[in-house]
Protein backbone atom coordinates (compact mmCIF):
# COMPACT_ATOMS: atom_id res chain seq x y z
CA UNK A 1 0.00 0.00 0.00
CA UNK A 2 1.15 3.38 -0.71
CA UNK A 3 1.69 5.47 2.06
CA UNK A 4 2.12 8.99 1.49
CA UNK A 5 5.55 10.59 2.25
CA UNK A 6 3.56 14.07 1.83
CA UNK A 7 1.56 14.46 5.37
CA UNK A 8 4.83 14.58 7.61
CA UNK A 9 6.89 14.98 4.86
CA UNK A 10 9.84 17.51 6.33
CA UNK A 11 9.93 20.67 4.59
CA UNK A 12 12.16 20.59 1.61
CA UNK A 13 14.01 23.29 -0.69
CA UNK A 14 11.89 23.62 -3.54
CA UNK A 15 13.86 26.18 -5.61
CA UNK A 16 11.28 28.48 -7.93
CA UNK A 17 13.08 28.22 -11.21
CA UNK A 18 12.50 31.44 -13.93
CA UNK A 19 14.34 32.05 -16.78
CA UNK A 20 17.51 33.53 -16.01
CA UNK A 21 18.24 32.05 -12.55
CA UNK A 22 16.05 30.55 -9.65
CA UNK A 23 14.50 31.99 -6.30
CA UNK A 24 14.96 29.99 -3.76
CA UNK A 25 12.60 29.92 -1.12
CA UNK A 26 13.99 31.63 1.76
CA UNK A 27 12.99 28.46 3.88
CA UNK A 28 10.58 26.14 2.71
CA UNK A 29 8.26 24.88 0.90
CA UNK A 30 6.46 21.58 1.62
CA UNK A 31 6.03 19.55 -1.75
CA UNK A 32 2.97 17.08 -1.46
CA UNK A 33 4.66 13.62 -2.99
CA UNK A 34 2.64 10.24 -2.94
CA UNK A 35 5.13 7.81 -1.96
CA UNK A 36 5.55 4.80 -0.15
CA UNK A 37 7.74 5.81 3.45
CA UNK A 38 10.31 3.73 4.10
CA UNK A 39 11.19 4.66 7.57
CA UNK A 40 8.01 2.59 8.84
CA UNK A 41 8.16 -0.67 10.70
CA UNK A 42 8.38 -3.57 8.19
CA UNK A 43 8.59 -8.07 8.47
CA UNK A 44 12.06 -7.52 7.82
CA UNK A 45 12.67 -5.53 10.79
CA UNK A 46 14.43 -7.20 14.22
CA UNK A 47 12.98 -7.20 17.47
CA UNK A 48 15.29 -4.98 18.63
CA UNK A 49 14.95 -2.14 15.93
CA UNK A 50 10.87 -2.63 16.69
CA UNK A 51 11.59 -1.78 19.94
CA UNK A 52 13.09 1.03 19.45
CA UNK A 53 11.01 2.26 17.34
CA UNK A 54 8.11 1.83 19.02
CA UNK A 55 10.02 3.81 22.02
CA UNK A 56 10.51 6.86 19.85
CA UNK A 57 7.44 6.84 18.72
CA UNK A 58 6.14 7.26 21.90
CA UNK A 59 8.65 10.19 22.51
CA UNK A 60 6.38 11.73 19.33
CA UNK A 61 3.01 11.85 21.69
CA UNK A 62 3.88 15.15 23.15
CA UNK A 63 5.26 16.81 20.18
CA UNK A 64 8.77 17.26 21.20
CA UNK A 65 9.84 14.71 18.80
CA UNK A 66 9.38 13.94 15.01
CA UNK A 67 9.55 11.17 12.95
CA UNK A 68 11.10 12.11 9.79
CA UNK A 69 9.76 10.23 6.73
CA UNK A 70 11.62 8.89 4.26
CA UNK A 71 11.00 7.87 0.76
CA UNK A 72 12.73 6.52 -2.24
CA UNK A 73 12.58 8.69 -4.75
CA UNK A 74 12.87 12.43 -6.09
CA UNK A 75 9.88 13.99 -7.93
CA UNK A 76 10.33 15.51 -11.36
CA UNK A 77 9.58 19.03 -10.19
CA UNK A 78 12.23 18.86 -7.55
CA UNK A 79 14.39 17.44 -9.87
CA UNK A 80 14.14 20.34 -11.78
CA UNK A 81 14.05 22.62 -9.42
CA UNK A 82 17.33 21.47 -7.67
CA UNK A 83 19.16 21.47 -11.22
CA UNK A 84 17.73 24.73 -12.20
CA UNK A 85 18.96 26.44 -9.03
CA UNK A 86 22.16 25.10 -8.77
CA UNK A 87 23.29 23.39 -12.14
CA UNK A 88 23.83 25.82 -15.12
CA UNK A 89 25.53 22.67 -17.29
CA UNK A 90 23.79 20.00 -18.73
CA UNK A 91 23.63 16.94 -16.36
CA UNK A 92 23.65 13.49 -18.11
CA UNK A 93 21.05 12.06 -16.53
CA UNK A 94 17.43 13.00 -18.28
CA UNK A 95 13.82 13.97 -16.90
CA UNK A 96 12.21 10.80 -18.11
CA UNK A 97 15.39 9.16 -15.63
CA UNK A 98 14.48 10.83 -12.67
CA UNK A 99 11.35 8.34 -11.89
CA UNK A 100 13.57 5.35 -12.17
CA UNK A 101 16.19 6.87 -10.19
CA UNK A 102 16.65 5.97 -6.65
CA UNK A 103 18.11 7.85 -3.38
CA UNK A 104 20.71 5.25 -2.52
CA UNK A 105 20.13 3.91 0.99
CA UNK A 106 16.68 3.51 -0.25
CA UNK A 107 17.25 1.52 -3.58
CA UNK A 108 18.03 -2.33 -1.82
CA UNK A 109 14.99 -4.93 -0.94
CA UNK A 110 13.30 -4.58 2.10
CA UNK A 111 15.80 -5.94 5.42
CA UNK A 112 18.52 -6.54 2.65
CA UNK A 113 19.96 -2.94 2.57
CA UNK A 114 19.62 0.25 5.04
CA UNK A 115 16.51 -0.19 7.54
CA UNK A 116 16.13 2.89 9.57
CA UNK A 117 14.01 5.50 10.91
CA UNK A 118 15.26 9.28 12.07
CA UNK A 119 12.97 10.98 14.86
CA UNK A 120 14.35 14.78 14.93
CA UNK A 121 14.24 16.08 18.24
CA UNK A 122 13.11 20.12 17.94
CA UNK A 123 14.10 20.99 21.78
CA UNK A 124 17.25 19.45 21.45
CA UNK A 125 17.97 20.43 17.82
CA UNK A 126 19.63 16.49 17.24
CA UNK A 127 18.56 13.53 15.78
CA UNK A 128 18.37 9.66 16.65
CA UNK A 129 18.91 7.47 13.35
CA UNK A 130 17.74 3.89 14.35
CA UNK A 131 19.38 1.17 11.92
CA UNK A 132 19.25 -2.10 11.12
CA UNK A 133 22.12 -3.35 8.45
CA UNK A 134 20.99 -5.92 5.99
CA UNK A 135 22.91 -8.93 4.19
CA UNK A 136 24.01 -6.97 1.12
CA UNK A 137 25.93 -4.97 3.38
CA UNK A 138 28.28 -7.34 4.30
CA UNK A 139 32.26 -5.79 4.19
CA UNK A 140 34.30 -8.63 5.96
CA UNK A 141 32.94 -11.74 6.90
CA UNK A 142 29.58 -11.17 9.03
CA UNK A 143 30.13 -7.57 9.39
CA UNK A 144 28.69 -4.51 7.84
CA UNK A 145 31.30 -2.68 5.13
CA UNK A 146 32.79 0.40 6.45
CA UNK A 147 30.97 2.20 3.07
CA UNK A 148 27.79 1.19 4.27
CA UNK A 149 28.32 2.79 7.73
CA UNK A 150 29.89 6.09 6.03
CA UNK A 151 26.63 5.98 3.73
CA UNK A 152 24.10 6.33 6.91
CA UNK A 153 26.31 8.71 8.89
CA UNK A 154 26.64 10.96 5.50
CA UNK A 155 22.94 10.77 5.15
CA UNK A 156 22.14 11.59 8.94
CA UNK A 157 24.17 13.95 9.21
CA UNK A 158 23.29 15.53 5.93
CA UNK A 159 19.60 15.39 7.12
CA UNK A 160 20.42 17.25 10.28
CA UNK A 161 22.22 19.85 8.17
CA UNK A 162 19.34 20.19 6.14
CA UNK A 163 16.99 20.83 8.87
CA UNK A 164 19.65 23.23 10.40
CA UNK A 165 20.36 24.88 7.01
CA UNK A 166 18.39 24.43 4.30
CA UNK A 167 20.18 22.81 0.92
CA UNK A 168 23.51 21.37 1.66
CA UNK A 169 26.28 19.64 0.34
CA UNK A 170 28.72 16.93 1.75
CA UNK A 171 32.03 18.66 1.90
CA UNK A 172 34.11 16.73 3.94
CA UNK A 173 33.42 13.27 6.34
CA UNK A 174 35.64 12.09 8.79
CA UNK A 175 35.06 8.75 10.14
CA UNK A 176 36.71 6.37 13.17
CA UNK A 177 35.51 2.69 12.85
CA UNK A 178 36.31 1.69 16.67
CA UNK A 179 34.73 -1.72 16.41
CA UNK A 180 33.21 -3.92 13.65
CA UNK A 181 29.45 -3.30 13.65
CA UNK A 182 27.58 -7.12 13.03
CA UNK A 183 25.84 -7.94 9.64
CA UNK A 184 22.30 -7.60 10.68
CA UNK A 185 22.56 -5.73 13.83
CA UNK A 186 21.01 -2.76 15.19
CA UNK A 187 22.42 0.30 15.88
CA UNK A 188 21.89 4.10 17.25
CA UNK A 189 22.98 7.42 15.43
CA UNK A 190 23.11 10.68 17.89
CA UNK A 191 23.88 13.66 16.05
CA UNK A 192 24.83 17.16 17.35
CA UNK A 193 25.52 20.51 15.34
CA UNK A 194 29.07 21.43 16.56
CA UNK A 195 28.75 24.79 15.01
CA UNK A 196 27.93 26.96 11.92
CA UNK A 197 30.57 29.15 10.51
CA UNK A 198 28.61 31.53 7.43
CA UNK A 199 27.73 28.82 5.14
CA UNK A 200 29.56 26.24 6.99
CA UNK A 201 27.76 23.06 9.04
CA UNK A 202 29.84 21.42 11.01
CA UNK A 203 27.69 18.20 12.07
CA UNK A 204 29.06 14.95 14.03
CA UNK A 205 27.91 11.31 15.23
CA UNK A 206 28.16 8.38 16.58
CA UNK A 207 26.78 4.67 16.15
CA UNK A 208 26.45 2.69 19.59
CA UNK A 209 25.16 -0.74 20.00
CA UNK A 210 21.14 -0.71 21.63
CA UNK A 211 22.54 -1.04 24.97
CA UNK A 212 24.85 1.59 24.87
CA UNK A 213 27.94 -0.23 25.53
CA UNK A 214 29.67 -0.54 22.34
CA UNK A 215 30.61 2.59 19.88
CA UNK A 216 31.15 1.07 16.49
CA UNK A 217 31.73 4.33 14.99
CA UNK A 218 32.49 8.09 15.42
CA UNK A 219 31.69 10.37 12.50
CA UNK A 220 32.04 14.41 11.74
CA UNK A 221 30.73 16.44 8.52
CA UNK A 222 31.55 19.64 6.85
CA UNK A 223 27.91 20.40 4.93
CA UNK A 224 28.21 24.37 2.82
CA UNK A 225 24.74 25.82 2.30
CA UNK A 226 23.89 25.99 -1.33
CA UNK A 227 23.95 29.47 -2.80
CA UNK A 228 21.17 30.57 -5.21
CA UNK A 229 22.57 31.60 -8.12
CA UNK A 230 25.73 30.71 -7.23
CA UNK A 231 26.35 27.11 -9.73
CA UNK A 232 28.33 24.20 -8.90
CA UNK A 233 28.53 22.93 -12.64
C1 LIG B 1 15.11 10.93 -1.83
C2 LIG B 1 13.81 11.27 -1.40
C3 LIG B 1 13.63 12.61 -0.78
C4 LIG B 1 14.81 13.03 0.04
C5 LIG B 1 14.49 14.30 0.82
C6 LIG B 1 15.70 14.82 1.51
C7 LIG B 1 15.96 14.08 2.78
C8 LIG B 1 17.26 13.31 2.64
C9 LIG B 1 18.46 14.18 2.99
C10 LIG B 1 19.72 13.48 2.58
C11 LIG B 1 20.95 14.21 3.04
C12 LIG B 1 21.98 14.25 1.95
C13 LIG B 1 23.00 13.19 2.15
C14 LIG B 1 23.89 13.09 0.97
C15 LIG B 1 24.69 14.39 0.75
C16 LIG B 1 25.70 14.13 -0.29
O1 LIG B 1 26.22 13.07 -0.40
S1 LIG B 1 26.07 15.43 -1.37
C17 LIG B 1 27.13 14.61 -2.52
C18 LIG B 1 28.58 14.67 -2.10
N1 LIG B 1 29.06 16.03 -2.10
C19 LIG B 1 29.36 16.68 -3.26
O2 LIG B 1 29.23 16.14 -4.36
C20 LIG B 1 29.81 18.11 -3.12
C21 LIG B 1 30.88 18.45 -4.15
N2 LIG B 1 31.46 19.75 -3.76
C22 LIG B 1 30.85 20.89 -4.15
O3 LIG B 1 29.87 20.90 -4.88
C23 LIG B 1 31.43 22.18 -3.63
O4 LIG B 1 32.76 21.98 -3.22
C24 LIG B 1 30.63 22.70 -2.39
C25 LIG B 1 30.68 21.68 -1.24
C26 LIG B 1 29.18 22.95 -2.81
C27 LIG B 1 31.26 24.00 -1.92
O5 LIG B 1 31.50 24.78 -3.07
P1 LIG B 1 31.13 26.35 -3.07
O6 LIG B 1 29.70 26.56 -2.93
O7 LIG B 1 31.81 26.91 -4.26
O8 LIG B 1 31.79 26.90 -1.73
P2 LIG B 1 33.35 27.19 -1.48
O9 LIG B 1 33.53 28.67 -1.63
O10 LIG B 1 34.23 26.28 -2.25
O11 LIG B 1 33.47 26.77 0.07
C28 LIG B 1 32.70 27.49 1.03
C29 LIG B 1 33.49 27.37 2.32
O12 LIG B 1 33.61 25.98 2.69
C30 LIG B 1 34.97 25.63 2.78
N3 LIG B 1 35.14 24.29 2.27
C31 LIG B 1 34.62 23.79 1.13
N4 LIG B 1 34.95 22.50 0.99
C32 LIG B 1 35.72 22.19 2.08
C33 LIG B 1 36.36 21.00 2.54
N5 LIG B 1 36.29 19.87 1.83
N6 LIG B 1 37.03 21.03 3.70
C34 LIG B 1 37.08 22.17 4.43
N7 LIG B 1 36.50 23.33 4.07
C35 LIG B 1 35.82 23.33 2.90
C36 LIG B 1 35.72 26.64 1.93
O13 LIG B 1 37.06 26.74 2.36
C37 LIG B 1 34.93 27.89 2.21
O14 LIG B 1 35.29 28.33 3.49
P3 LIG B 1 35.31 29.93 3.82
O15 LIG B 1 36.29 30.53 2.83
O16 LIG B 1 33.90 30.42 3.57
O17 LIG B 1 35.75 30.00 5.24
Amino acid sequence: MLRSCAARLRPLLVAHGRPGGARLTSTFSFEEVTQKDHALPKPSWSKDLRLLFDQFMKKCEDGSWERLPSCSRHSVQRFQNFTKAFFSGSIPVKEEQISQAKFFPRSFEDGLGFEYAMFWSKDEKRIVCLFQGGLYLQGIPGFLHGGALVTLIDTTLGTHAMLAGGAVMTANLSINFKRPMPLCSVGVINTQLDKIEGRKLFVSCNIQSVDEKTVYTEGTGLFIKLEPGKTLV
